[in-house]
């Protein structure tokens, strides 16, 4: 059976840029498809050729070699008149948010109407929903230096949706707001897609802002699609070394280093991170684990957060016993989940995918994965029994 039309698909675009000091391939080879009402996220670090890749859709650049397909049209290959009127269902939000300072907040918002040729009396109309669709219904009349970048935003929102596109780009379009304003941002995208049916790419390269708004994420790295899938799916099993740094980011259930350090100091034990997830261990493998195997576990470290409102973090644990029977622990969940010997204080092993600085203090966690019930219990007293998980088996 066929597969239904995707909304953007690339079949093996490539963009070449030719500088002075040679050829810079941006986007290099990219097959990849996006999918009719999804939210869809590329995500990666500077230069890594997502917003060539994303200005490919709406023919922002002319690609080298390769297709580009929006809503089925070949759009590199399409004719000015025809370009324009296929542009007209592409809205575009930038991260500096270019509105235009000498229009009100209402003249922004017609401004692409009165080049589609909207009369007076519709473009009104039409300027008046949009208003309330964002919220900005009193602040029509003033002018976007009157406006928080948040309330700008939402302005470059209504600006990009006055044509009814059906999809709708967002480049780094939280990167200048504060957390909270993202949070809002972000939550207006969403209603965006599932209130008005518009497909939703998101360039970012913060993973708090893809864990929060998005359904599937391609990671890309020197032109490249490197990985891609599933939100929850990648972050579960990231596989290449860009996405599991951009997943530690997301997720902070992990000690970074300084963190680790103090742990090791705390704690004598062995160190043993856990994965914990829909589709692998739960707390209740845990649980038997430590039942059946002759060791004692406290929870030293964790955070269980929520992907595509489904559970998933990982959880840190100082183990006690004989050296023999902790390894037959890891080993036993090693086959549900991934496991993480991070060793002793004597006999340490590194997190490969460790994030933070060495120094002997660990970076707050911040929002938008306010949504996150992090728990970190490195600071909790061990006789807290809430931070426990005890199991005394019989000693060898
Ligand atoms: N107009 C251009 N001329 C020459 N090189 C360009 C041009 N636009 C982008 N590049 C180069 O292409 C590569 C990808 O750039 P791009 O802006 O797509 O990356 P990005 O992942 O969006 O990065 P950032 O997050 O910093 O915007 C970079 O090496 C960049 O210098």
């Amino acid at each position: 059976m066929s597969q239904p039309q995707a909304m953007v698909e690339f079949r093996d675009a490539t963009k070449v840029f030719r500088t002075k000091s040679g050829e810079v391939r941006a986007v290099d080879g990219v097959d990849l498809r996006i999918e009719a009402g999804e939210v869809y996220g590329v995500i990666g670090y500077s230069g890594a050729g997502k917003s060539t890749l994303v200005r490919l859709i709406n023919a922002l650049e002319p690609v080298t070699s390769g297709t580009v397909l929006v809503d089925g049209q070949d759009i590199h290959a399409l004719k000015e008149a025809e370009l324009r009127k296929a542009r007209s269902g592409i809205g575009m939000i930038f991260q500096q948010f270019n509105l235009l300072s000498s229009r009100t907040v209402s003249g922004n918002i017609a401004y692409p109407l009165e080049v589609a040729g909207w009369p007076k009396p519709r473009r009104a109309a039409r300027v008046a929903e949009l208003l309330e669709f964002v919220g900005l219904s009193d602040k029509a009349r003033q002018y976007p230096s009157q406006l928080s970048g948040g309330q700008k935003q939402r302005v470059g929102i209504a600006r990009a949706l006055a044509t009814n596109p059906k999809i709708l780009l967002a480049d780094e379009s939280t990167s200048a707001l504060d957390p909270e304003t993202t949070q809002d941002v972000l939550n207006l995208l969403k209603r965006v897609n599932v209130e008005l049916g518009v497909t939703v790419v998101v360039i970012t390269h913060e993973m708090d802002v893809v864990k929060y708004v998005c359904d599937r994420v391609a990671v890309m790295e020197g032109g490249k699609v490197v990985e891609h899938g599933d939100v929850y799916d990648v972050f579960a099993r990231p596989a290449h070394p860009a996405t599991r740094r951009f997943v530690g980011t997301a997720l902070r259930d992990r000690p970074s280093p300084a963190a680790l350090e103090r742990l090791r100091r705390r704690h004598p034990g062995r160190i043993v991170t856990i994965g914990i997830r829909e589709d692998g261990a739960s707390s209740n493998d845990l649980t038997r684990a430590l039942r059946e195997h002759p060791v004692d576990g406290t929870i030293v470290y964790g955070g269980i957060t929520e992907i595509s409102e489904r559970p998933y973090g990982s959880l840190t644990l100082e183990v006690v016993g004989d050296d023999a029977a902790i390894d037959a622990f890891v080993a036993d969940l090693s086959r549900s989940t991934t496991v993480l010997d991070l060793g002793t204080a004597a006999s340490p092993n590194e997190d490969p995918d460790a994030v933070g600085p060495r120094a002997s203090t660990i970076t707050p966690s911040g929002p938008p994965g306010r949504d996150d019930l992090a728990t970190h219990l490195d600071a909790a007293p061990s006789h807290d029994p809430q931070a426990q998980l005890r199991r005394k088996g019989p000693q060898s």
